[in-house]
């Protein structure tokens, strides 16, 4: 069973097509991933950008913020008017929309005046611990969040208040809230960066002060507040997400913004879709070419290949020159093909040329004689006169076998030059020669020979010796058949000549 080969357009199209194919793969791998790192990085860069800027404007709001408490502590250490100092606190608590309310707390830990009208403060004592830390320090405070007394969570900002002795009287807290509207949860809480980037602010203990959505964050790692023990601000990579830091330096407070790090896949992802046509489109454009060229540079070898299923030689020299090469490699494989196929054909021909005469006398041989009757034309009347020389071997003991080559040389000379030009003249091996006589009947046929009988009487060699011959004469109709039987007469004819004397011309009767 034959094997199938591949073609060779069918190759360089999948082998082109492959390492294209794979190259692009290859790039947009590559493009993906480096992509993705550098992404990342942005991101990281970016998230401790914004956690920056969140903390300082925290820092700064803080700082005014506690301006104002300390001017009014001012205030209260010169003169102690409660009426004044409702309205200075409704000022800061209202207008400046600093703190959701204001209140002044005296060293006994009562009440004098407080902004907030829910729970009817005024007058009462508070004993939590926030309050006790501020008596008991008599400094300015940024408190973690807790539930207020009125049940608000929130962070308290506190500045002590000393009368102009310097005596320690009691101190001023503004609470903001954390859950509800402030201006501390509106400033860390409109964001307008990137829907995935969340923000979480926690305090030096990681209490969380905000938290714009319910964070992931704070399960994967607690403690993040002794980052701001190593530096103001900086960016890691944490689980899933990536986190820009800063503190802010007032509260002790951190910063964290987060972005999911499947944020960087996800947007490559949609910018490689994005760009996804315009690949196919160069990538098929440039199968498309290469199917081109492949089918140009096959094209010759094609045709070479498709020329020489099933021709000969000749057929195959006649439509070489008809296939076009353009290539340097084609060309020379035509014309090798070529010039290697006209001297094989060259060589064939003297070979078949050679093997169909004979070496000594330069006429047919028998295979020739055979081969030639095939182009002999059909004629009703036909002779064939077989010769052989008599006591030839008394000859080439005699005088030697050049002597007897000789003889058989001018004993073929007479018989092409006795017989017509469209005789088939053959030596059929040793001293046996034929004459096929086309259009000759028996008669003139054995005219013809009885007069090479007398050349050849003529002929001398050596000590004036001649050489005779005998033959078989019949007639015949030329086919392969006929010239088989009409050799078998003939020789039969020849046999008989030679018992009854030799030197004899015997005929068939008609
Ligand atoms: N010189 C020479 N001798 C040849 C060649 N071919 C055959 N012979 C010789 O021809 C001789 C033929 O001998 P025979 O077959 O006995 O025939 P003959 O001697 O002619 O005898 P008759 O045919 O019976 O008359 C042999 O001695 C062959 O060696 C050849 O090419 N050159």
């Amino acid at each position: 069973m034959p094997i199938m080969k591949v073609r060779l357009r069918t190759l360089i199209l999948f082998l082109s097509a492959g390492s294209m194919l794979l190259t692009t793969c290859l790039i947009i791998f590559c493009i993906f991933w480096y992509q993705r790192e550098e992404i990342r990085d942005y991101i990281a860069f970016s998230n401790e950008a914004y956690a920056k800027k969140i903390a300082s404007t925290t820092d700064q709001y803080l700082a005014s913020a506690q301006k104002q408490l300390e001017w009014s502590a001012d205030l209260i250490s010169n003169t102690f008017e409660k009426d004044d100092v409702k309205k200075q606190f409704l000022h800061i608590s209202g207008q400046s929309d600093y703190f959701n309310s204001v209140f002044y707390i005296n060293k006994e830990s009562q009440v004098e005046v407080t902004t907030n009208q829910a729970g009817n403060m005024e007058g009462r004592y508070i004993n939590t611990l926030n309050v006790k830390n501020n008596i008991i320090n008599k400094i300015p405070l940024i408190s973690s969040p807790f539930v207020s007394v009125v049940g608000n969570l929130v962070v308290m900002i506190s500045q002590p208040v000393f009368s102009s002795q310097g005596n320690y009287q009691g101190f001023i807290g503004g609470t903001i809230y954390l859950t509800t509207d402030s201006i501390l949860s509106r400033i860390i809480g409109q964001h307008f960066y990137g829907a995935n980037t969340k923000v979480t602010i926690l305090d030096s203990s990681d209490s969380v002060i905000f938290n714009d959505y319910d964070s992931h964050v704070l399960s994967i790692r607690k403690n993040f507040s002794s980052l701001c023990d190593s530096g103001v601000s900086g960016s890691m990579d944490l689980s899933s997400f990536t986190i820009g830091f800063a503190c802010v330096d007032r509260s002790k407070w951190i910063v964290l913004i987060s972005t999911p790090k499947q944020t960087a896949t996800n947007m490559l992802y949609a910018s490689v879709k994005k760009s996804l046509p315009l690949i196919f489109f160069i990538l098929f454009t440039m199968i498309f070419v290469v199917f081109f060229i492949s089918v140009k540079i096959s094209q010759p070898l094609e045709k070479l290949a498709k020329i020489t299923e099933g021709a000969d030689g000749k057929s195959l020299l006649k439509k070489l020159p008809r296939v076009r090469t353009w290539f340097y490699e084609a060309n020379q494989l035509t014309s090798a093909v070529y010039y290697r196929l006209m001297d094989m054909n060259q060589r064939a021909e003297k070979f078949r040329e050679e093997s169909a005469t004979d070496p000594l006398t330069g006429i047919l041989n028998r295979r020739g004689f055979f081969r030639a009757l095939v182009n002999q034309s059909k004629s009703k009347t036909n002779s064939l006169i077989l010769m052989d020389l008599d006591h030839f071997k008394k000859i080439n003991d005699s005088y030697g076998h050049e002597t007897g080559d000789r003889v058989l040389m001018n004993f073929s000379s007479l018989i092409k030059n006795s017989f017509k030009k469209n005789a088939l003249i053959a030596r059929f091996g040793g001293e046996e020669f034929v004459a096929l006589l086309p259009g000759t009947d028996i008669n003139a046929a054995c005219a013809m020979a009885m007069k090479l009988q007398g050349e050849m009487y003529k002929l001398k060699f050596s000590d004036n010796e001649n050489v005779t011959f005998s033959a078989g004469i019949v007639n015949l109709k030329i086919s392969e058949d006929d010239v088989m039987q009409a050799l078998v007469e003939a020789d039969r004819l020849l046999y008989e000549a030679k018992e009854s004397g030799r030197n004899k011309i015997l005929r068939q009767e008609c």
